[in-house]
C-alpha cells in the first residue's frame, strides 16, 4: 500500500485549526470539506482518463475526459459523510456507495450497521472517505467489502492516520491483493489506551455532528 502524506502549507494550517479543541462544529465541517478537496487533488492523480476531441472557438484539439464509470465514492458513516461533498463537487457524476460502521469503544472492533454498495465492482476504481484511520478496523472492513465485489484499485482519503492502523491495513491489502493507496493530511504519533489517535483531533463524528448517544 502506497501511503502519501500531502505536505502543503494550506493543509497544515487547516488541519491545525481542525485539531483545536475550541473549533466549533460548523467550522469543523467547513474545514473538513476544504481539506478533503485539497487532498482530492492528490488522491485523483491516477484516475483513469480517455482522449477526447474538443472544438475550441479557434480549432479542434485532443483533450482529456474522465473515463466512465467514474470511481465509486464510499464514505464510511458517520464521519466520512463530512468528506463527501468535498469530493463530489469535483466529480458531480460519480456514484456514491455507503458503508455504516461504528466502533465498539470497548473492544475497538467496528460494527457494520449499513452497507449499500453496487454488487459488482469488477474493474472499478473506488475512493473511500473516512477522516480517521486509528486501529484500522473500520477502513479494513470497508476494503474487504469492496475487494470481495471485485474492486481492483482503491484510494482511501483520511485526514489523520495512526502508524498502527496503517500497518494493519497494509497487511490486509497484501492478503486481498488489491492495489491500494492511502492519501492522508498527517500521520500522527500513536494510539492511546482508548484507541484514540494522539495528538489527533478527538472523535471526528462527534465533532462534526454532536455526540452519538
Ligand atoms: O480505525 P478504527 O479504530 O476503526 O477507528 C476509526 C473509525 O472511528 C471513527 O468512527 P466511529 O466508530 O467513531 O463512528 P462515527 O463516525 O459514527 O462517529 C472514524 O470515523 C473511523 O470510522
Ligand atoms: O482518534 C480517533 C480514533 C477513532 N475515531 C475517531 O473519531 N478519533
Ligand atoms: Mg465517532
Amino acid at each position: 500500500m502506497e501511503v502519501i502524506t500531502v505536505e502543503h502549507p494550506l493543509i497544515a494550517h487547516k488541519l491545525t485549526k481542525l485539531r483545536d479543541v475550541t473549533t466549533d462544529s460548523p467550522t469543523f465541517r467547513r474545514l473538513t470539506d476544504e481539506l478533503v478537496t485539497l487532498l482530492s487533488y492528490e488522491a485523483t492523480r491516477d484516475i483513469r482518463v480517455t482522449q477526447t476531441e474538443v472544438q475550441t472557438p479557434v480549432t479542434r484539439m485532443n483533450g482529456t475526459a474522465l473515463t466512465t464509470p467514474y470511481p465509486l465514492i464510499v464514505p464510511i458513516l458517520r464521519a466520512g459523510l463530512g468528506m463527501l461533498e468535498g469530493v463530489t463537487r469535483l466529480m458531480p457524476n460519480a456514484e456514491v456507495g455507503f458503508v455504516g460502521m461504528a466502533r465498539n469503544e470497548e473492544t475497538l472492533e467496528p460494527v457494520t450497521y449499513a452497507e449499500r454498495l453496487p454488487r459488482d465492482l469488477s474493474g472499478r476504481q473506488c475512493i473511500v472517505l473516512d477522516p480517521m484511520l486509528a486501529t484500522g478496523g473500520s477502513l479494513g472492513g470497508t476494503l474487504n467489502f469492496l475487494a470481495s465485489r471485485g474492486a481492483d484499485s482503491i484510494t482511501a482519503i483520511c485526514l489523520l492516520a495512526a502508524p498502527e492502523g496503517i500497518e494493519k491495513v497494509r497487511h490486509l491489502t497484501e492478503e486481498l491483493d488489491v492495489t491500494t493507496r492511502l492519501v492522508v493530511a498527517a500521520v500522527d504519533e500513536r494510539l492511546n489506551e482508548n484507541g484514540y489517535i494522539v495528538p489527533g483531533l478527538g472523535d471526528a463524528g462527534d465533532r462534526l455532528y454532536g455526540l452519538a448517544e
